[in-house]
């Protein structure tokens, strides 16, 4: 089944044309990878779907829904993932939780955030310290927290480990898998070869607001990155 469908999409930014007919789609219970260099338009994409931006031509949709109609019951099924994740810095992970899960109307017991932390693999003793004390691997973690708590079964991912050292790349890459294994669908936007190549089942090239291949990444498991790579570095500057 398709989660995420793009089709032929054009979006002008500032009345320049962004992307330019960017199709793909991101089967459920998948991880997709747009891959790309600095403003190719994958944060763009990602708006889009996300309904801040509306397509000039072409088409979105969100487990069928036209992402161009934002709904309430659209929205919820959507966890977004900045690149800095946008929590509050005086406030502790519990704290942070219990606020954005009360503004989604739900009431979790602590128990329950807990065992979401547990599952993120935030450190017992972190969780009661204000968040502005935290690095960007740990923030990370309370951000899938929150999204695993909200249950949204689709997540979209900006930059999502950039600034992390490799193994808080390693913990979230393994993290992402675990999460799509479990049935979410998961598209994140990334400057990373090696990751997407980790965590991806696919992976889409984007080059100046143009899909310029894709590819199958066999599950992260036995894709050359190499290759990849290769490809990446010959279509992103051809
Ligand atoms: N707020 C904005 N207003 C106008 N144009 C913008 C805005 N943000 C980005 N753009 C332009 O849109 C194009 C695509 O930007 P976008 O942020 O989608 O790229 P990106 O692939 O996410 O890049 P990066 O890897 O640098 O984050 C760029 O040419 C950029 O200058």
């Amino acid at each position: 089944m398709t989660a995420i469908a793009v089709s032929d999409l054009f979006v002008s930014r500032n009345g320049t044309e962004v992307l330019q007919g960017v199709s793909f789609d991101v089967e459920a219970g998948s991880v997709y990878a747009l891959l790309g260099g600095n403003g190719a338009g994958k944060s763009t994409t990602l708006l889009t779907l996300l309904g801040f931006l509306s397509p000039d031509k072409g088409s979105a949709s969100v487990l069928n829904s036209d992402v161009t109609k934002q709904t309430r019951e659209l929205r919820k099924q959507i966890a977004y993932l900045p690149e800095a994740a946008t929590l509050y810095p005086h406030l502790n992970a519990y704290e942070n939780l219990a606020y954005f899960l009360d503004l989604a109307g739900k009431k979790i017991p602590h128990v329950a955030l807990d065992s979401a932390l547990d599952e993120v693999g935030l450190q017992p003793e972190s969780r009661k310290k204000h968040m502005e004390s935290y690095s960007k691997g740990m923030r990370q973690k309370v951000a899938i927290a929150l999204a695993i708590l909200r249950e949204t079964p689709i997540l979209l991912l900006d930059e999502p480990t950039s600034g992390l050292d490799p193994i808080a790349i390693d913990e979230f890459n393994l993290l992402v898998r675990t999460l799509a294994e479990r049935g979410k669908t998961i598209l994140m936007v990334t400057h990373d070869v090696y990751g997407a190549c980790q965590v991806a089942d696919r992976i889409g090239l984007l080059r100046r607001g143009e899909l310029v291949g894709s590819f199958d990444a066999m599950n992260g498991q036995k894709i050359d990155t190499q290759v990849v790579h290769a490809n990446f570095a010959e279509r992103a500057n051809s």
